[in-house]
């Protein structure tokens, strides 16, 4: 981390007053709570909309798209610094980029992950196998305890709903259908899932994105969503779970699949078992051949 540049947070004072006003009284907050760092992980497919999430975020244009490796933008403001954490997308010609993943999991080694936002647009329409796999795979990287900190952000959020379905009733359908892949491909049981209830997030990364009269970027509900997306951020960042130390024993062992690990030398054992036991079978069998049976 030596060459880490932690500037101050300058495009603070680019958010319009109110928006200002919010993120203090949330940065406070967090300070009561003694969080004095947030290292925000944000990870998706190509082109979903993650960059334009984290320069919203920032309030400037802080990372450019179509990083081929993960970039950390750190800023601090009266104490407390923000790290976020911008990576490649995980999807290659149609399948996960494990290199993607290689690269991700090198970057982050000795960091600790605080919140990951989980970024895929609102105005998709399909969940497909793909979605599944790529959860998995980060699952299988950093254990089942990421989703416990982690928040699915729906970019495109200024949408008109196909088939003139209610904009809610649209939002939360999508939501659902990324959640249900979340808990599928993370195998997590649904009471677990339910309980701990990873929360979905809109935002409209757009310059036309309409605004309120204090100048607040809204979605199409009218609410202003940097605020709104900071303060679930500050939820999970505090929700008692533990937050992902990324160390070389998780790099190594890669998080969920321990369990299976566990159960290796158990097999080897059994597999030795059954050898004895054909050795001896085979033993009998020639020393009757022997006796003239
Ligand atoms: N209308 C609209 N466009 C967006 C939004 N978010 C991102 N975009 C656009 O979508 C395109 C891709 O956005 P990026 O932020 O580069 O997406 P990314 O996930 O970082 O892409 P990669 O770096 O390739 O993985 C850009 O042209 C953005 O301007 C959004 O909320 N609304």
């Amino acid at each position: 981390m030596g060459s880490l540049l932690i500037r101050e947070w300058t495009g603070f004072q680019q958010f319009p007053s109110a928006t200002q006003n919010k993120l203090i009284e949330l940065l406070a907050k967090l300070k009561q709570e003694n969080v004095n760092t947030l290292t925000i992980l944000v990870m998706g497919k190509g082109g979903v909309g993650k960059s334009s999430t984290v320069n919203s975020l920032i309030g400037e244009r802080a990372v450019t798209s179509e990083a081929l490796r993960p970039v950390m933008v750190s800023r601090t403001k009266g104490g407390f610094t923000l790290n976020i954490i911008d990576t490649p997308g995980l999807v290659e010609a149609g399948y996960v980029s494990y290199q993607a993943l290689e690269l991700i999991k090198g970057f982050l080694l000795n960091k600790t992950i605080d919140v990951l936002l989980y970024v895929d647009r609102l105005d998709a329409y399909r969940v497909d196998d793909l979605d599944k796999q790529i959860i998995k795979a980060i699952t299988g990287t950093f254990g089942k305890q990421i989703w416990r900190r982690s928040l699915l952000v729906l970019t495109h959020a200024q949408l008109c709903p196909p088939d003139e379905l209610n904009y809610d009733v649209y939002c939360s359908k999508r939501s659902e259908a990324l959640l249900k892949t979340i808990r599928l491909g993370a195998r997590i049981r649904k009471q677990e899932f339910e309980d701990f209830a990873i929360p979905a997030v809109l935002v409209e990364n757009s310059g036309r994105c309409n605004k309120n009269e204090n100048d607040e970027k809204i979605l199409p509900n009218g609410e202003a969503w940097i605020p709104n997306l900071v303060k679930i951020i500050t939820d999970v960042a505090t929700n008692k779970s533990k937050a992902v130390v990324v160390d070389k024993k998780l790099i190594d062992g890669s998080g969920s699949d321990d369990k299976g690990k566990l159960l290796i030398p158990a097999i080897l054992g059994l597999q030795w078992l059954v050898l004895k036991w054909i050795e001896r079978a085979i033993k009998i069998d020639i020393a009757r051949e022997k006796r003239g049976f």
